[in-house]
């Protein structure tokens, strides 16, 4: 007869330390064997082969595997869709249990429904267990049971309510790994993808950058953010290590992943958002869609220097500054009038870090459909943005040097720009009071 074990599925947690979904695993008394799955339709949806995210994850799982080796186990990577590998792993070992950390996004909820059913008739429990958050859906809500939907009492609450043992380590002992051969991970090339300039780093809590975080952020010349977005969204580093380093250093950085929070308990909440506008009466604005003018957008070649530099940073790097999105989101939305939706398709395809509940959440802030909205009235005027945030010009000449001869024929001029958007928002929303 096969020994009882239990399987760790690493999913958006790939780290061994402070993991409080391999910590459950590890508890319950069979040796772990940790697994790891490309499935290939979440990668089949990813066009560019040289996708720097696919290559992270890669990394990532080799720092893993490194870490389990040394603690005396492995990890099995595969490539193949989750119900096929459980099927495979049953016909292998004697399973009690699969533990995974919870995954909140729509199509993982889907997916996870399916894998327990599947486990459920095989006589395998499937247990989940939180750590990707703080707080998750149900955790905060307003006295009459109903969600937040406004950040500033929503991230009152979240204070109010955190004690310590909700940001406290995951310590584990590692010794009840199952054995295993050492086996090498299945090359890039080996799930169609290919190698690119990306380095992973182990990712670090940099008190230089974080204890003066709040005088700095605004400014995309400081580049004095941390970066830790893509770690935040793989699991290479947890957000209780987060909480728990903000609470010392930094009330503004803390605030931020409140942030991250609140938008995917919105997500949560309202599974709608994904691609309806949260406050309804906002689907009634007549989008121009100019396809000319957004393909000018995505290249950054719009005459706006800083909304140019901008997207030249995300096409080249797969970053842009918080405050070049709040800009360059606002000047697609209001100044060319097109659809939110297209503009956070193309952040989705390019942004190293991201996340769906706050690409979403953000892009319906910068359009005024949200539901912790900038007023549609508030339209930033990128001059004076780059005035405020880039005096020296710094960041434009970093990432967008020709910009002096682009300026002078703009896609749009400013003053038009911001009465045809108030024009076009004031008649969508009449024609909501009239409806
Ligand atoms: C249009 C638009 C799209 C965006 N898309 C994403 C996205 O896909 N993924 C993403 O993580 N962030 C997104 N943001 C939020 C923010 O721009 C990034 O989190 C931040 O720039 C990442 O840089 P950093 O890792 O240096 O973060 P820091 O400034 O050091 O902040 C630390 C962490 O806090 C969280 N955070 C910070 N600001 C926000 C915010 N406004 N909303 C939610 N979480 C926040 C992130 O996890 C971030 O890594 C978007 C913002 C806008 C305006």
């Amino acid at each position: 007869m096969k020994d009882k074990i239990a399987v760790f599925w690493f999913r958006r947690d790939l780290r061994l330390s402070d993991n409080s979904g391999m910590r459950a695993a590890l508890q319950s008394g069979f040796p772990v064997l940790p697994i790891f799955i490309f499935d290939p339709k979440i990668l089949g949806k990813l066009t560019d082969k040289y996708d720097k995210r696919v290559d992270y994850i890669h990394q990532a799982l080799q720092a893993l595997q490194e870490d389990l080796l040394a603690a005396g186990g492995d990890i099995r990577v595969f490539h193949a869709e989750p119900l096929s590998v459980f099927a495979a792993l049953h016909k292998e070992y004697d399973i009690a249990s699969v533990y995974a950390s919870r995954d909140y996004e729509p199509d993982a909820i889907k997916r996870d429904s399916e894998v327990e059913k599947s486990l459920k008739d095989r006589g395998i429990s499937f247990v989940t267990v939180k750590d990707q958050v703080i707080f998750e859906r149900d955790d905060i809500l307003k006295a009459d049971g109903t969600p937040y939907t406004v950040y500033t009492p929503y991230s009152r609450k979240w204070k109010e309510k955190l004690e310590d043992k909700d940001y406290r380590a995951a310590i584990m002992k590692t010794d009840h790994l199952l054995p295993l051969k050492k086996k090498a991970l299945p090359r890039l090339e080996d799930i169609g993808f290919k190698k690119t300039d990306i380095a992973f780093k182990r990712p670090r809590l940099d008190a230089t950058i974080i204890d003066d975080y709040g005088e700095n952020r605004d400014f995309p010349a400081k580049d004095h953010t941390t970066r830790l977005g893509i770690a935040l969204r793989f699991g290479t580093i947890s957000v209780r290590a987060c909480v728990r380093f903000a609470l010392k250093h930094n009330g503004t950085w803390l605030n931020e992943l409140i942030w991250r929070e609140f938008f995917m308990q919105i997500l949560a909440h309202f599974p709608k958002v994904v691609d309806t506008c949260f406050k309804p009466q906002y689907e009634h604005i007549k989008w121009r869609n100019n396809e000319k003018e957004f393909d000018l957008w995505c290249a950054g070649k719009t005459g706006y220097p800083l909304v140019d530099a901008g997207m030249r940073q995300l096409n080249e790097t797969g970053f842009m500054h918080n405050r070049v999105r709040m800009v360059t989101a606002s000047f697609l939305t209001k100044h060319l009038l097109i659809d939110w939706r297209w503009g956070e398709a193309y952040f989705a395809t390019k942004l190293l870090d991201y996340e769906l509940s706050s690409n979403n959440g953000n892009w319906q802030w910068a359009a005024g459909c949200g539901c912790d909205a900038a007023p549609y009235f508030r339209i930033f005027n990128p001059s004076a943005q780059t005035k405020k945030f880039d005096k020296d010009l710094a960041y434009v000449k970093e990432w967008n040097p020709d910009f002096e001869s682009l300026e002078k024929e703009p896609i749009v001029k400013h003053e038009f720009a911001r009465d045809r958007a108030l024009k076009v928002y004031k008649q969508a929303l009449n024609k909501n009071k009239e409806s």
